[in-house]
């Protein structure tokens, strides 16, 4: 099997939201947690993303995992490698963005990477090398309260250049409007500095085509979906995606059994879904201090979900509105509350699983990493679009059986999500 493109995504979610973009723009994919055993039998496919759990860990762990995953995408013919980050950049002024960047571009043989957020389908753009949300500054978004890495600078350049060793520069849109071959000369400007990474503008699909093209010329870029858009649409204007396209048909045959809904984000998307959920549906609320406590916590909840699940989907939900999160985190700390509430989270999933759900939506990056990792999955094919950012997924190579999961990124969705997930996936 030799791939086109190859993606390393910082997250779980992520990764299924850059994959449900290359499959809508002509490229078959397929999705991997992290890098795959050899005896894992896989499509034959245009782009591979390996999915790794690496926003939030130590930046020397984030490297040492997205250089092993570069060199095995690289090893099955990646010409290019996107590091799919967050549309809403999430990250610390320690990492992991820029030494993450800064690495695969050295072990690519060095250059100046393109990096943007930018996915306007979701209302992510960047002008003037500032993040905008749904309208807002970053800093001034639901963003600044995130549980992990709350976001209180929009400067972008600002942002990456605390997180990088080398100067990083901005390239605007006004040269971006002007087309492929000044962003070029501007990229070429950038390299004689000794600049080796830019945040680039984009506000529309057009300009991040022109940076598609301009990036499938260099070895590696950063950004999230709007990128991987560009990529993909310069790959299949090039010529060289000879399969007629990417279907998702396959991926959503029935798989019968029971469905649930884990919910581990707290973001203001994900609080409101939840809400909504409650109307048609049994939701538990998970009382955290209550889970960091002990297992008790978890026992409740599986005994409330067995006495319910046969008759239809539940909801188990840790998520808390931020004065909530910043009470626990304050008694608990950030990193030690984050985990707990994952592992406990994760274990609920299982447990599910266990007693015969086989499908599952998870919210949350973090959340959907723990959970997927305990189930073992080992890949996901690509099905239609529940929303903007959320395919459904089918497991391949999975120990349970075909299971069918939509793993949320926790700002993603309208507020029936949950329903309208559950309707796509039987
Ligand atoms: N009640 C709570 N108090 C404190 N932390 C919580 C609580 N509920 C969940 N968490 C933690 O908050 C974090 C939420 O991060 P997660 O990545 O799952 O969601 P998200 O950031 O909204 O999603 P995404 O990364 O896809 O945007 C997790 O570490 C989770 O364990
Ligand atoms: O880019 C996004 O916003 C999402 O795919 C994501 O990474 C959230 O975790």
């Amino acid at each position: 099997m030799a791939i086109f493109l190859g993606s390393i995504a910082d997250d779980y979610t992520g990764a299924s939201d850059l994959a449900n973009t290359l499959t809508k723009n002509g490229l078959r994919t397929v999705q991997t947690v992290g890098i795959p055993h050899p005896s894992l039998a896989l499509p034959d496919v245009d782009a591979v993303v390996v999915s790794l759990k690496i926003r939030s860990v130590p930046a020397s762990d984030a490297v040492a995992a997205a250089a092993s995953a570069e060199r095995w995408l690289r090893q099955r013919g990646a010409g290019h490698v996107l590091y799919k980050i967050c549309s809403t950049f999430d990250s610390t002024d320690a990492g992991n963005i820029g030494p993450v960047t800064e690495a695969l571009s050295e072990a690519a043989g060095g250059g100046v990477v393109l990096v943007t957020p930018a996915f306007p389908e979701t209302g992510r753009s960047v002008y003037l090398g500032h993040l905008f949300v749904g309208g807002q500054p970053l800093n001034e978004s639901p963003l600044k309260d995130h549980p992990l890495n709350p976001m209180h600078d929009a400067n972008l350049v600002r942002v990456l250049t605390r997180q990088s060793r080398n100067a990083v520069g901005l390239i605007d849109l006004t040269t971006i409007a002007a087309g492929p071959g000044a962003v070029k000369a501007r990229l070429d400007s950038f390299r004689t500095a000794g600049v080796t990474a830019v945040i680039a503008d984009a506000i529309f699909e057009r300009d991040l085509e022109t940076l598609g093209e301009v990036a499938l010329e260099t070895p590696v870029s950063t950004g999230a979906s709007g990128l991987g858009l560009g990529l993909a649409r310069a790959l299949v204007r090039s010529g060289r995606i000879s399969s007629g396209g990417a279907t998702t048909a396959d991926a959503i045959r029935p798989v019968g059994g029971l469905s649930a809904i884990v919910a581990g984000s707290c973001s203001k998307a994900t609080l409101h879904q939840l809400d909504v959920a409650e109307r048609s549906m049994p939701v538990l609320r998970l009382d955290p201090e209550r889970l960091l406590a002990g297992p008790d916590e978890i026992a409740t909840a599986i005994s409330w979900a067995g006495e319910r699940i046969s008759a239809g989907p539940v909801v188990i939900a840790a998520s808390a509105a931020p004065e909530t999160v910043s009470r626990l985190q304050s008694l608990y700390g950030r990193e030690a509350s984050g985990h707990a509430i994952e592992t406990a989270t994760s274990i609920i999933a299982a447990e599910l699983v266990e007693r015969g759900v086989r499908r599952l939506v998870i919210a949350g990056g973090e959340t959907s990493g723990a959970a997927v990792d305990r189930l073992a999955i080992p890949a996901f094919l690509i099905g239609p679009e529940i929303a903007p950012g959320v395919p459904v997924l089918r497991t391949v190579g999975n120990a349970q059986g075909d299971m069918l999961l939509a793993l949320k990124s926790g700002n993603f969705g309208g507020e029936d999500f949950f329903t309208a997930a559950l309707a796509m996936m039987h």
